[in-house]
């Protein structure tokens, strides 16, 4: 159970500042959907909560402790699953998971037990001594959520999940994001799907050119703009077209 909070935070890259005044938390339990388009700063964003990229300016808090002075315990708390499913060639599903509980420092009892969980939640006990240059996209992507999965933390980022997994994974993907979410877990979720992030999250920030356009629910967000009914995809075409 862990709580992030973001504090009017500025960052970008050497001299190009991009994102501006960004405030917002993600409450243990909650799904906090990261809409924008194209070059808005989702992924600016992530990679300054991750420690990626300095701060210029602002706080991040977890559970009411700045990042900066606990940041070993911080990266402990949090799990980044990138929108690219980075895996090493020439190491096994089974080293894979290995190499992340060496990481994050899991003793061998705690690590049989999870693995043997998310082998079956995902559906990958058969692959487990299999190279990734046998998976498809999808099970590479599986496999990068595994790894994320596997520390249980209380804070889960996540950049576009949903690319380049088809119909069913999205699903089970879905699932499994909705029973960590019901278990506590806190979930970062950057994506275009809007549909998939309409039904899933339950708040949204929107993003527009470094900035937070709107933060809320999507029933705040039909009471603010009075558009009864409307669909994410919608309401984030009304922010955009009001803001422009
Ligand atoms: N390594 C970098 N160096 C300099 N500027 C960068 C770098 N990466 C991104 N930018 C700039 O930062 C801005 C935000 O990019 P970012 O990748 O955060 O957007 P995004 O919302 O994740 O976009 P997308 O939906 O296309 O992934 C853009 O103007 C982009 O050109």
């Amino acid at each position: 159970m862990s709580r992030l909070e973001i504090k009017n935070l500025r960052s970008g890259y050497d001299h190009n500042e991009i994102l501006r005044d960004i405030s917002f938390e993600i409450q243990s339990g909650e799904i906090v959907g990261l809409i924008g388009e194209n070059g808005a700063g989702k992924t600016t964003l992530i990679k300054s909560i991750l420690g990626i990229l300095a701060l210029t300016e602002g706080e991040i808090f977890i559970d009411g402790n700045e990042i900066d002075d606990e940041w070993d315990n911080a990266k402990g708390k949090m799990a980044y699953i990138p929108e690219m499913p980075l895996l090493y060639e020439e190491l096994t599903l089974k080293e894979h998971l290995e190499f992340t509980g060496m990481a994050k420092g899991m003793d061998q009892e705690t690590f049989n037990k999870r693995v043997e969980e998310l082998l079956v939640i995902f559906n990958m006990k058969e692959k487990l001594h299999h190279f990734p240059s046998s998976f498809s996209k999808g099970m590479r992507q599986k496999v990068m959520v595994m790894c994320g999965l596997l520390h249980e933390p209380s804070i889960l980022i996540v950049d576009e999940p949903f690319i380049g997994l088809d119909p069913r994974a999205i699903k089970a993907l879905v699932k499994i994001l909705q029973e960590k979410k019901q278990q506590g877990l806190g979930i970062l979720m950057s994506t275009h799907v809007l549909d998939s992030a309409e039904k899933i999250c339950d708040r949204f920030v929107l993003l527009m050119e470094g900035k937070v356009l709107y933060k809320g629910t999507l029933e705040e967000m039909r009471n603010d703009t009075g558009l009864k009914d409307a669909s994410l995809m919608d309401l984030f075409d009304y922010f955009m077209g009001a803001a422009a």
